[in-house]
């Protein structure tokens, strides 16, 4: 049985980031097809006005634009964003330098094709209006496709679970509430590092299922049960920890707001709340690993990656005190807040 405390004896980062920032490219294109920098350059916009002229709407842009501050070809200056020199000198028209013909053979590149449909809908990629379209969180409830996305999601979670595990203080905590658990082994982690606490892997039908038979496999059946349940609805009562692991990425602002609504509904004052994700940082510039990650989750979910000031918000409008920021590991990491 593998040990969920032990760490790989390699960094896999350059790994992951194929993966995590395959979407970048086609994002880039995408711009470069409605000659975005050309415009911008003439007219220093804020996201708003870039929304209006384009056509494009708020959470797609958004997610552009920080992807274009990673890259430092735009500057966010007081709200007004601004292209830099390299993006003058190479991604407008003019100059002897201009890139645009470079890229113009792949405009008609499906993902590209589709961001420009998503920057103008807001509707994830598979979901505009196509009847046969795919729908992810519907997808979920089947139980072919929840076995292979959980399958993929624990793949990854064995890595990053023992990862944040180990840079967890829970002193003084007991239990901890795995929301949107998918496998569990975010909670089989954190039980096996912390040998005080009691875990509960919390997913819908039929996840909950794939996630009693893993953790009995993994050998947690011992210390972490399975709750089954529409985390928008309602959570499990008795926990003291709650655990937001890659889920809310998937989510738009409003639904992040109800999770976070439902969440403090259900823990006591001073509990802890443990958001696992990828961050952008605080002033959305970066890291651009992060910055294309949220290209790919802006394409297929309702969500993107969300920065340290972002959350730092909601979770103070939700009735939290949000704490620090932490890495982990392949340009992940935490963030804490405690129940008001
Ligand atoms: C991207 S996966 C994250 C899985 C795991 N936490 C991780 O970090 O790999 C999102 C999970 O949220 C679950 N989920 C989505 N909607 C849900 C709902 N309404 N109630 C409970 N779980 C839900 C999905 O079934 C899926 O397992």
């Amino acid at each position: 049985m593998h040990d969920l405390t032990s760490a790989p004896a390699t960094d896999p980062t350059s790994i992951y980031r194929y993966r995590d920032c395959l979407y970048g490219a086609d994002m880039v294109t995408a711009a470069l097809s409605v000659d975005f920098f050309t415009w911008l350059s003439a007219n220093p916009s804020s996201l708003a006005g870039i929304c209006e002229h384009f056509g494009f709407t708020e959470r797609p842009a958004d997610t552009m634009m920080t992807l274009f501050a990673a890259n430092d070809w735009v500057r966010n200056v007081g709200g007004v964003f601004h292209t830099t020199e390299v993006a003058r000198e190479f991604m407008c028209a003019g100059p002897v330098w201009d890139v645009r013909p470079y890229f113009a053979s792949l405009h008609d590149r499906p993902i590209a094709r589709d961001f420009l449909e998503v920057l103008r809908t807001d509707k994830p990629a598979g979901w505009s209006g196509d009847k046969a379209a795919f729908d992810w969180h519907k997808a979920m409830e089947q139980e072919d496709f929840a076995r292979k996305f959980t399958a993929a999601m624990d793949c990854r979670g064995v890595l990053l679970s023992q990862a944040l595990a180990k840079k967890l203080d829970l002193t003084g905590r007991s239990c901890v509430l795995d929301i949107g658990a998918g496998s569990g082994v975010y909670a089989c982690a954190i039980t096996a590092q912390h040998q005080h606490m009691r875990g509960v892997a919390f997913d819908q039908a039929p996840v909950d299922r794939i996630a009693g038979k893993l953790i009995e496999e993994r050998g947690c059946a011992d210390r972490v049960s399975v709750a089954t349940g529409n985390m928008f609805e309602g959570m499990p009562a008795g926990c003291d920890v709650h655990l937001f692991s890659n889920v809310l990425h998937d989510w738009g602002v409003p639904e992040v707001k109800k999770l976070l609504a439902v969440s403090h509904a259900a823990l006591h004052v001073g509990g802890l709340l443990i958001i696992h994700d990828a961050f952008i940082n605080a002033d959305k510039t970066g890291p651009l690993h992060t910055a294309e990650y949220s290209c790919l989750l802006m394409h297929a979910t309702q969500g993107k990656c969300y920065s340290t000031s972002e959350y730092a918000e909601m979770l103070d409008e939700a009735g939290f005190t949000p704490g620090d920021y932490h890495d982990t590991i392949i340009a992940r990491g935490f963030m804490t807040a405690i129940r008001r």
